[in-house]
């Protein structure tokens, strides 16, 4: 059985308390995972804070790039091993891991070491009062020992779109994984080792929020900032831990988006399109759709294919031929997306298709599974219009203007995302100025260039990370004036 070590100054540290990791598609533990105390943060925060002052505090941004860069080499000559890891870890279609998770996880160490590499800071040249000169600069310097709270759904790439930056800007960071995805974290600390950096630098602590491994680095003094991903309401209390000491927070949050698709839209890009923003990865992205509002002249012809295209998801295990939709995480998470599948129908809902679980056989007969799912015909107040369900499932319903899906894309305390499917431009721009979000994608949705910035408005999160947007969190800017 694989043992899932805590990785604290450059070992691999077992402790005494360990807990399952099982295959979401199988429901079979395949590992244990060793839960670290508060000894293992106590221990992890100082060998972080040692590495600061070390031969990392002191290496130059090129050597640091370089490194950054070979680990990425390493996890891209390591890559059948993270897909297996990530694979057994979330059950997703080996397709979507090995074209997405993997590569782009890789592929963050070198866009953040680049950028770090490249980025230039302010300077400003002034008339001083009494008629000389000053002139002013920026210097970048890093938070020192970041925490990194991160969620299950893209485990890799997200641990990685987080400690690639922190670590271009020359910090050390203690991750977190999420409980259910603690596999390609731990390999990634024989990355770190095989292409040489330095102890402390890149460190992993598993276990879970309250009352453990999540909780104690958050409230611990030593750790400089939290950047996390997850849910709203635990950015809540990893908020109140950083109070403590006044540190500073990136927060990537809940989602309840919008999806916007007008008459004049192109109508196979659009379902294509909404197709992928409610089902992908099983609905378990953020950025996902699970409001739809469609204009009316489209409205019966838009959930007639949108069905089709549901019910042509073949469901299944990793590397089942044609497999398109995998299993929801945990046994947990199964519990309550069902649970909303069930209030849908209490509360009226018209299901186009699915509600249900799916009848699998043989190794997959346990898994996770549980069929996509279209509702129509509810009013706005209901539970899955309004909550965050993180399920393959999404409600569709009609408007008639412009000004009616704008307010309905904003009734809502999130501000995560929206996909609007147009072939009026004007209109398009209309309706980005419009939506409360921090993303908004015309005819397409989950396009990413790296170097734009990334994150979510009201309740889905603070501040924004990406492109030379990271550095702004992960790094101090001091301001130094020279009189001339
Ligand atoms: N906005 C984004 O970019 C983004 C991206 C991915 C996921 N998400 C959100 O993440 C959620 C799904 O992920 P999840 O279920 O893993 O989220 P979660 O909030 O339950 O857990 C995320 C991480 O926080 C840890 N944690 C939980 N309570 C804690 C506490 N009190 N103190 C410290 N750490 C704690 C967990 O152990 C885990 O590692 C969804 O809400 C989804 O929308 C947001
Ligand atoms: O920048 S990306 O790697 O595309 C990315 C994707 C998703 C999320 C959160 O779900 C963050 C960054």
């Amino acid at each position: 059985m694989k043992q899932f070590l805590n990785f604290i100054n450059g070992e691999f540290v077992a402790t005494a308390k360990t807990f399952d990791n099982r295959n979401p598609a199988t429901n079979e533990v395949v590992g244990q995972v060793h839960e670290a105390g508060q000894a293992e943060v106590d221990a992890a925060v100082a060998a972080g804070r040692a590495a600061l002052k070390g031969e990392w505090g002191t290496m130059s941004v090129v050597k640091r790039a370089e490194l950054l860069h070979a680990v990425a080499d390493e996890i891209n000559r390591r890559f059948d091993d993270f897909l297996a890891a990530e694979l057994a870890d979330t059950g997703k279609p080996r397709s979507l891991a090995s074209h997405i998770d993997i590569p782009r996880g890789a592929a963050n160490f070198k866009i953040f070491a680049d950028i770090v590499k490249n980025v230039p800071t302010e300077s400003f040249q002034m008339t001083t009062p009494d008629g000389g000169t000053a002139i002013s600069y920026g210097l970048r310097t890093p938070l020192g020992v970041v925490g990194v709270i991160c969620p299950w759904n893209l485990p890799l790439l997200l641990m990685t779109w987080k400690v690639g930056p922190a670590l271009a800007c020359g910090n050390t960071v203690i991750v977190k994984p999420s409980e259910e995805t603690p596999a390609t974290a731990t390999l990634l600390g024989e990355v770190m080792n095989a292409v040489g950096v330095p102890k402390g630098v890149y460190q992993v602590l598993h276990g879970f929020g309250p009352g453990s491994a999540g909780e104690f680095i958050t409230k611990h003094p030593g750790v400089n900032g939290i950047t996390f991903t997850g849910e709203t309401r635990t950015g809540e209390a990893i908020m109140a831990a950083a109070a403590k000491g006044v540190r500073p927070v990136s927060f990537e949050l809940g989602g309840k988006n919008a999806g916007i698709v007008f008459a004049d839209a192109d109508f196979d890009k659009a379902i294509a399109g909404i197709t992928r923003s409610a089902f992908e990865n099983c609905g378990q992205v953020c950025l996902g759709t699970e409001r739809v509002y469609v204009q009316r002249p489209i409205f019966d012809k838009f959930v007639a294919a949108l069905k089709a295209k549901a019910e042509g998801l073949k469901i299944g295990g990793p590397d089942m031929p044609g497999v398109g939709i995998g299993p929801l995480i945990s046994a947990e998470h199964k519990q309550k997306v069902m649970g909303y599948y069930a209030k849908a129908k209490a509360e009226g809902a018209t299901v186009i298709t699915g509600g249900g679980e799916p009848a699998m056989t043989g190794e997959y007969a346990n898994g996770h599974f549980v069929q996509p799912t279209i509702w129509t015909g509810l009013p706005e107040s209901a539970s899955v219009i309004r909550e965050e369900i993180f399920g393959p499932c999404c409600h569709i319903a009609p408007f008639d203007t412009e000004e009616e899906a704008i307010a309905l894309a904003n009734a809502t305390d999130y501000g995560l995302a929206t996909t609007v499917w147009t072939q009026d431009l004007g209109k398009a721009h209309r309706m980005a100025a419009a939506i409360e979000v921090g993303l908004c994608w015309i005819n397409s949705w989950f396009l990413r260039d790296l170097r734009t910035a990334f994150g979510g408005s009201k309740a889905s999160g603070i501040g924004r990370e990406g492109g030379v947007h990271s550095l702004e969190f992960y790094t101090e800017l001091r301001n130094v004036m020279v009189k001339l």
